[in-house]
């Protein structure tokens, strides 16, 4: 088999040195025996630089050009088969939960390490949800990750934990299945878009692209990925201040973040009960990073190539402060941010953006996305998770305390259900987004 390329994260995971959290991804071994694994050309891209894009032929160049002009809408599906990877973790449980109630998914095969294959899903997961394991999913037995096991569905949702996520992933792309994954394996790859559904399901357009790496080109697999939840939870608020303001110079933000960001069983409760730890290793490069990528948009060159242009047009600075705390859901960020725009806007100029934000996904008519995306909240001492992260049902975002920044222009509170919106939720928006707009076949 060709070897296979692709500019994963470089980047340490988020476990502390003091957490027994998940550990850095960085071997891509060829995929398993008995996968016929269509080749993919090799090629590093600069995800700044149009120029440097691989050569596309002319229908390809056609194909996602046509898709971009027409955006046309699908008809809503009435059921399409889906798989879970991962199925028995934090992020898999509320996949899960979500998937179970869902007007078109219908879960058929759930993936999980050799450790849980063979067993019952009731048996195999850890259940840590406050409502009860769905019936449909009580009895299933739970399958090793491997594509042959999945047949049959035209999805996989992954909550694959990242050392496994790049191989396995991978694996199931090669045999053209789509793959929308909360893993950080490929949010660097220059062909891989980076999305949080509230903010940029429009970089899906690069997707035909990424099937033309291969040889012969994918017909329907290919890889999504959502972006590390602390990036998503802001990234949000800051996509509508740039809607309704122009672009954003500078951003200064610090988060407290919930443990169960880090996996069950996560942070020992030595370490972070009566404490905070100023450190989760990789988060911060995470956030600085992946926010240009999401809120940079994406540029086409003169050949009709598409990369990512990474707020290259107008830079964007990010400065990230990332830190543990003892709570269970929901990250609370505290954000300054500094606009272009001369004199910046208001705080309540600020605040009434931030309320009437209305997302591309809830205009197309996706299921899972909230009704209304950000709450704004007037009492000084919200948000909390405690009382907030379950607004809209994890999916939507609280802003607080939005006030005149002495430094920047303008600060406020953000908190976001890192599981739901944070993980699982933002994955199911991208999927269905996907399905509305043809990129996956119902
Ligand atoms: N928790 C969060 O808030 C967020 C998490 N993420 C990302 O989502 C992913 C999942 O996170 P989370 O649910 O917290 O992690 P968990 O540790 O809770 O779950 C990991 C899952 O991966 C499975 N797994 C482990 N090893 C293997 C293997 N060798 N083969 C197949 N499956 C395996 C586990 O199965 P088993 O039970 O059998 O071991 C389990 O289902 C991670 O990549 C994480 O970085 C992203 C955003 C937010
Ligand atoms: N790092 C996040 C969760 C996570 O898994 O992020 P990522 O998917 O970027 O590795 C947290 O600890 O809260």
């Amino acid at each position: 088999m060709p070897g296979m390329k692709s500019s994963a994260d470089p980047t340490p995971n988020h476990s502390s040195s003091t957490s027994a959290s998940r550990s850095a991804s960085s071997s891509r071994p060829d995929s398993p025996q008995g996968v016929p694994v269509p080749s993919y050309s090799p090629r590093t891209i600069l995800i700044t630089d149009d120029a440097s894009a691989p050569h596309r032929s002319p229908q390809i160049a056609s194909k996602f050009h046509s898709h971009q002009r027409t955006g046309m809408q699908h008809p809503p599906p009435a059921s399409i088969p889906v798989g879970v990877l991962g199925a028995t973790g934090t992020v898999g449980q509320r996949f899960i939960t979500l998937l179970a109630a869902h007007p078109w998914f219908v879960i058929k095969a759930l993936g999980a390490s050799p450790r849980s294959a063979g067993k019952r899903y009731r048996e195999a997961a850890n259940w840590k949800q406050a409502t009860p394991i769905p019936g449909v999913v009580r009895d299933v037995v739970v399958v090793e990750c491997r594509p042959k096991e999945f047949e049959g569905c035209k999805i996989v949702f992954s909550g694959l934990d990242a050392d496994v996520a790049g191989e396995i992933e991978e694996a199931f792309r090669a045999a053209d299945l789509a793959v929308f994954s909360n893993a950080k394996n490929f949010r660097r790859d220059p062909h891989v878009p980076l999305i949080v559904p509230l903010v940029n399901p429009s970089h899906l357009s690069i997707i035909p692209q990424q099937q033309s790496l291969f040889t012969p080109p994918l017909k329907r697999g290919f890889i999504v990925t959502n972006a590390n939840c602390s990036t998503t939870g802001y990234v949000i608020p800051l996509a509508a201040l740039e809607k309704a303001f122009g672009p954003i110079e500078a951003v200064m933000v610090t988060t407290l973040q919930a443990i169960s960001g880090a996996g069950y069983p996560g942070v020992p409760s030595l370490d972070i009960l009566d404490n905070v730890i100023p450190y989760i290793g990789g988060e911060e490069e995470k956030m600085e990073w992946e926010t240009l990528k999401i809120l940079g948009g994406l540029s086409t060159s003169d050949t009709g190539l598409l990369a990512f242009d990474m707020h290259a047009k107008q830079p964007l600075r990010v400065s990230a402060s990332c830190n543990r705390v003892a709570v269970i859901d929901g990250h609370t960020e505290c954000v300054s941010v500094r606009f272009a725009k001369r004199p910046p806007p208001s705080p309540q100029q600020v605040r009434e953006a931030l309320g009437a934000y209305t997302p591309d996904a809830l205009a197309l008519g996706c299921p899972s996305a909230p009704r209304h995306t950000i709450v704004v909240h007037e009492e000084p001492d919200r948000p909390q998770p405690r009382l907030d992260r379950y607004y809209q049902d994890g999916a939507g975002v609280s802003v607080g305390r939005v006030r005149q920044c002495a430094v920047l222009d303008i600060k406020f509170v953000v908190l976001a259900n890192n599981v739901s919106i944070g993980a699982a939720t933002s994955s199911i928006i991208n999927a269905e987004f996907a399905v509305l707009k043809g990129v996956v076949q119902a």
